[in-house]
């Protein structure tokens, strides 16, 4: 959020954004999402994850998505040893390989959680997503690292060995507009805001809470994020489907005229007074 600039002009504000919804490619799929069980075997981890991928396209999912650092344990401890060079690609990436592979084999988009990856002597924590073709689509590194003490709970300091990544991250795919964050970048609404602002029609946040946060928070965040901005979880922010914290795969279906039928029946983007106060796209800004 920022203060409106000089030159701004209410009326201006209380006008439609000028970005609508784009026409989604399809309007109705089955999305899976595939909760892992991770070891310290980063090859059976792989393995491990090709098969859920696998068995929720056989079920008929068009977007799979996969947890945060399902290649390793997540710990600052393991991240520099399992971290790959996604730019490398082959064998100094076994995990990147993998999914650019499955997602071509199989033709289905794929939100390939998150890994620890190593670029210039730096390591991120980032997301990769893959086309129906198998082609890299986008890379979001987590913008917000998970530094967190609380006291006889949990400590744990992810800038301890990881750099934040500097951009928000939309990618255009067969399945729709989409939003990327991981994990604890669904704190920052500013962000969810601002993919739904540039048309995002779905918000993807591979995740791996902390067991003390994460029961009261889970839930409550991605419903905030959801309805806020009038994109699925619901909408509505409903909740579609969930589980426990065991391994399992989810599968539900996503109708997108579902939010045109939602911002018709609560017309937040009509009634949001820009006059009184505005989140401002810096990276917009700045390419003006
Ligand atoms: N991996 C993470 O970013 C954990 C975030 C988390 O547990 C939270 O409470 O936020």
């Amino acid at each position: 959020m920022a203060a409106a600039p000089s030159s701004f002009r209410p009326e201006e504000a209380r006008s439609p954004p000028a970005l609508e919804l784009p026409t989604p490619p399809l309007s109705k799929f089955k999305v899976a999402l595939c909760q892992l069980s991770v070891t310290a075997d980063k090859a059976r981890n792989i393995s491990h994850a090709r098969a859920a991928i696998e068995a929720a396209a056989a079920k008929g999912a068009k977007l799979v998505l996969l947890p945060e650092i399902w290649n390793g344990p997540y710990s600052n401890d393991s991240f520099p040893e399992y971290a790959e060079d996604i730019e490398a690609g082959g064998d100094a990436a076994p995990s990147f390989s993998m999914m650019s592979e499955v997602a071509r084999s199989l033709q289905i988009t794929l939100v390939g959680g998150s890994i620890a990856e190593r670029s210039n002597n730096n390591l991120y924590n980032t997301c990769c997503i893959f086309g129906s073709d198998g082609k890299l689509k986008g890379k979001h590194r987590k913008i917000h690292l998970f530094d967190i003490d609380i006291p006889g709970k949990i400590t744990f300091k992810e800038s301890k060995t990881l750099t934040a990544g500097q951009n928000p991250t939309v990618v255009d795919t067969d399945v729709g507009r989409i939003g990327i964050g991981i994990c604890y970048d669904i704190r920052f609404q500013e962000l969810a805001m601002l993919y739904a602002a540039r048309g995002a029609h779905l918000l993807c946040y591979p995740g791996a809470f902390n067991m003390t946060t994460g029961p009261l928070h889970w839930e409550l965040l991605q419903r905030a994020r959801a309805a806020d901005n009038q994109v699925l979880v619901g909408p509505f922010g409903e909740v579609i489907a969930t589980t426990e914290h065991e391994e399992t795969t989810i599968i539900a279906e996503i109708d997108y005229s579902l939010i045109e039928q939602r911002r018709q029946f609560l017309p937040l983007q009509y009634q949001r007074r820009g006059d009184l106060y505005q989140l401002v796209d810096v990276q917009r800004l700045g390419s003006q």
